[in-house]
């Protein structure tokens, strides 16, 4: 069901109640048949929570700290991403089957909407949560310079949409829940991204350990130095200066916007940051996840 169809706003559709752009629902079938492999790993975000940032961190991990071997694609066609499809461009399904194995794929997907194939195959999850807030307000700038996805409004038109989850993926609150609460289940590294923002060479670490790598403390230092937000907006190859403006225009706001915590407390007024609470008091009772929203 078309959720957006004014003038040529890109639109968004469902599936089982979850907004998705509607050339991924279209997509579906094929999307839902990727036959996943045991030694997959599988990197889990809901938009706008660090995904860029993580996929950079595992890559360096997987080529050993060696900076030019990640220099050899963009970020975003490093790893593919699953519900990615924007015909006549390959899908993610596609990019993903052409892959050699050990892969490495990303998804926004929420965990119930996974295809079956991950979690029979018992694959690896590394999961990045982002507070909320913070969330929100990254959300808010992509899709105002995002072609892929509809105009977000204004900026108290936005807050409403996303506390109530009508936008690209669903609600946040859904997402990280449903996720939380698989951690334990299937082999999932949860981490945080105002964790790798405050201490990013533990974090680093327990990435490092996860994949099944040991590599020295220099190496690391290498990671956490190529991994800073700085670096990250210089680089090319993660700025995502190479997609097209008819993709992404950073002339309106860039990719790499401010990658920090708190911002929020520049965009929300105090009302809405008083209702903000209460609904994620409401739509987060009863789960033990603890976010921290400023550093
Ligand atoms: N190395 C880094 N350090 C901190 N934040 C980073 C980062 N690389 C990307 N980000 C931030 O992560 C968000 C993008 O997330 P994703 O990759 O999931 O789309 C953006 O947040 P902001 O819009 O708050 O700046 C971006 O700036
Ligand atoms: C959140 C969906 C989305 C859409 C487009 C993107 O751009 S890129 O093709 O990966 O550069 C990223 C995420």
């Amino acid at each position: 069901m078309a959720l957006t169809t004014a003038g040529t706003q890109p639109s968004l559709g469902e599936v089982a109640g979850i907004p998705l752009p509607a050339t991924t629902v279209d997509n579906w079938h094929q999307i839902q048949g990727l036959e996943a492999q045991p030694d997959d790993l599988l990197i889990c975000t809901y938009p706008k929570s660090g995904t860029t940032w993580i996929q950079e961190i595992v890559d360096l991990i997987e080529q050993s700290g060696d900076v030019d071997k990640c220099q050899r694609a963009a970020i975003q066609h490093r790893h593919p991403f699953l519900e990615w499809a924007r015909p006549p461009q390959p899908s993610g399904v596609e990019k993903a089957r052409a892959m050699p194995r050990p892969r490495v794929l990303r998804t926004h997907l929420p965990a119930q909407l996974l295809p079956p194939s991950f979690w029979e195959c018992k694959c690896k999850f590394l999961y990045v949560a982002r507070n909320a807030k913070d969330c929100l307000v990254s959300y808010y700038h992509f899709q105002r310079m995002n072609r892929t996805l509809p105009d977000p409004g204004t900026w108290d038109q936005y807050f409403e949409t996303f506390i109530s989850g009508k936008v690209a993926w669903g609600s946040w609150f859904e997402h990280v829940r449903g996720w939380w609460e698989l951690r334990d289940s299937v082999q999932m590294l949860f981490l945080f991204y105002e964790d790798i923002k405050r201490d990013p060479k533990q974090e680093i670490q327990k990435v490092m350990k996860f994949m099944g790598k040991n590599l020295d403390g220099a190496v690391l230092d290498t990671i956490v130095q190529e991994t800073t937000f700085e670096k990250m907006k210089a680089n090319p190859m993660t700025n995502r200066s190479t997609a097209p403006k008819t993709v992404l225009d950073q002339s309106i706001s860039p990719f790499m916007r401010k990658g920090i915590v708190g911002d929020w407390k520049n965009h929300f007024t105090v009302a809405q940051n008083e209702r903000f609470d209460e609904i994620y008091r409401q739509k987060m009772k009863g789960t033990s996840i603890n976010f921290c929203t400023e550093l």
